[in-house]
């Protein structure tokens, strides 16, 4: 089966006069894992719902391939958002929505689903309102990724799980990914635990999407350099500098974008690539 691209064409969110997300335009492709990274606020859960239909745009489009994604079940039923959101009545039992899991989307992975429970310690005869805020994320997660949609779409996906946990879930994501690929979209603030998890990064930042590239071009151009203030400042005049903090005499700032080839760089100057969640702050920091 051919599997399209799910296209974000011009898409705009407005509340009021508040625009969340202005006017952003990205495709995400078949059988990749991105990650999502925005600052508190920035509208990663709105865009994520505009994605399913569960939140109109003020203007713009989803779109699979050719068709519109708006009230198009067919194309919604390629999509599942995994959310924060907790829409079971107070009663239902876990057994029960990995059944509704298969009913709206087919072809759920129940032996699968029920190893992983297995892993985080729930039994399926349990009531979803009685676990704690970690198990129910791990039952999301459960659902998450053995749910029959070529587009998974996990909205802090790690919330009150702890580390144990955590691990289980970047395990179970690789390992169904690598069996089945499709496209995972990890929108998240533990930015140091997915980096190598995540091929593709989009930093979505005043309603802008400000980056998407791989991490590795990202970082392959995100520097750290630092050295007494006076020479970090000459050396770093007039390249694409982001946010510096100083400690007495000595000055580390954070430049993405190309370095100057030309430039000496002064012997007491040092220069590494930062990781992601460094460059992520230095790109949001504003
Ligand atoms: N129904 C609504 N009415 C008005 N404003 C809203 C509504 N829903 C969201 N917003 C606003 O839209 C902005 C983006 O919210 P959203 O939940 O999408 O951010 P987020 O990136 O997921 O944040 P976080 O990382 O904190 O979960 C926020 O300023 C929020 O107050």
């Amino acid at each position: 089966m051919t599997v399209n691209e799910l296209m974000i064409n011009h898409v705009t969110k407005r509340y009021r006069r508040h625009t969340v997300i202005d006017e952003v335009s990205f495709n995400l492709a078949p059988a990749k894992i991105y990650g999502l990274l925005g600052r508190n606020g920035a509208g990663k859960s709105t865009l994520l719902n505009i994605i399913t239909n569960r939140i109109f745009p003020t203007s713009g489009m989803v779109a699979m391939g050719p068709q519109n994604v708006n009230n198009n079940d067919e194309e919604l039923g390629k999509i599942y958002l995994m959310s924060e959101s907790n829409m079971y009545p107070k009663t239902t039992r876990v057994k029960r929505m990995l059944a509704d899991a298969d009913r709206f989307y087919g072809k759920f992975d129940f032996a699968n689903a029920r190893r992983m429970l297995g892993q985080f310690g729930i039994n399926e005869k349990d009531r979803f309102s009685n676990l704690s805020t970690g198990q129910k994320t791990a039952v999301k997660i459960t659902i998450a990724l053995n749910v029959n949609a070529q587009y998974v779409l996990l909205d802090e996906p790690t919330l009150g799980l702890d580390v144990n946990y955590r691990e289980t879930f970047y395990r179970e994501l690789l390992r169904t990914y690598s069996e089945k690929p499709r496209t995972f979209v990890l929108s998240t603030h533990l930015i140091s635990e997915v980096q190598q998890l995540v091929e593709d990064v989009l930093i979505l930042h005043e309603g802008k999407i400000i980056v998407n590239e791989p991490v590795e071009e990202l970082l392959g151009r995100a520097f750290l350099v630092s050295g007494p203030a006076q020479l970090v400042d000459e050396y770093t005049a007039g390249q694409t500098t982001t946010d510096s903090q100083t400690i007495g005499n000595l000055k580390e700032t954070a430049v993405i974008g190309e370095l100057d080839a030309l430039r000496p760089i002064p012997d007491q100057v040092q220069i590494k690539h930062l990781d992601l969640q460094r460059a992520f702050t230095a790109l949001t920091n504003h």
